[in-house]
């Protein structure tokens, strides 16, 4: 379970613009064990600096990250050692091949040989890896690195599963065989979150649905919820009335 309490952050100015950007201002949310819950904003709304201080990437200015009852702050090791992550940046190293980058992460994670070759042969077939696991990673489609860096942030088996706009850049079948897969990841009981700015994809995915924009929690709650909270039945509307904007809602 991953609790986020009044996180907030502000950037420096840079360039000719001086004024502080505010990215995250004021964020809570709890993501239970056996839920997805999706982070819904538009560009720019604060979702990728909230997932960066929830896997310890970055420090919140105020406010903390709680999981599995762990105060990140305390002890970020051992809250690293339950999560896995997708970074927005994916950085696979293009000189190894699928197999290679996932099995370096087993073995920084201290996995013996035979564990990391079960678990890898686990999610090649998840993530229908098969026919590119043993290629060198220089030249993979976007498609292909998203689905290598999501198999080496799984190699640990990973309670928690915090990915960044996953199926970004994804052809209509590789999504749909990825929403098979993170819904596993929720029936094996894990806290998967992911962020989207994409309102059909939270919708036909996620048990919570958190909406930022500018930085702040404007919404959340299950799909009914939300429609009944903006007091619209059809849920687009309702979006729309949430964020402000009629930005993602087409994918
Ligand atoms: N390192 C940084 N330095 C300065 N400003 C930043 C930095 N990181 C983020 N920001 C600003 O903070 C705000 C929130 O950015 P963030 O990347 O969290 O949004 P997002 O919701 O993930 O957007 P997108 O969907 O476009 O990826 C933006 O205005 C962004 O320009």
């Amino acid at each position: 379970m991953i609790v986020a309490e009044h996180l907030r952050k502000t950037f420096p100015g840079r360039g000719k613009d001086k004024n502080p950007v505010i990215a995250v201002d004021d964020v809570g949310f709890t993501a239970h064990d056996g839920q997805i819950t999706g982070l819904l904003g538009p560009n720019g709304a604060g979702k990728t600096t909230t997932l960066r201080m929830l896997y310890t990437l970055m420090a919140p200015e105020s406010g903390r990250v709680v999981v599995d009852g762990i105060d990140v702050a305390a002890d970020p090791e051992r809250v690293r050692r339950n999560l896995g992550v997708l970074p927005d940046a994916r950085g696979v190293y293009k000189r190894l091949t699928a197999r290679e980058n996932i099995d370096y992460f087993g073995e920084l994670h201290g996995m013996p040989a035979d564990a990391i070759a079960q678990r890898t042969a686990k999610l090649a077939a998840a993530l229908q890896m098969e026919d590119f696991l043993d290629r060198a990673t220089e030249g993979f489609s976007q498609g292909q690195r998203t689905k290598t860096a999501i198999a080496r942030a799984l190699i640990h088996d990973p309670r928690n599963v915090i990915l960044d706009e996953p199926t970004n850049g994804l052809d209509v079948m590789t999504t749909r065989g990825l929403r098979g897969f993170l819904k596993e990841l929720r029936d094996e009981g894990r806290c998967v979150i992911f962020s989207s700015h994409i309102m059909q994809e939270v919708a036909a995915l996620c048990d919570r649905i958190v909406v930022i924009a500018h930085g702040k929690v404007v919404a959340q709650g299950s799909t009914d919820e939300l429609r009944e909270q903006a007091g619209e039945t059809n849920l687009e509307d309702a979006f729309v009335k949430l964020i402000g904007s009629e930005e993602g809602l087409h994918a």
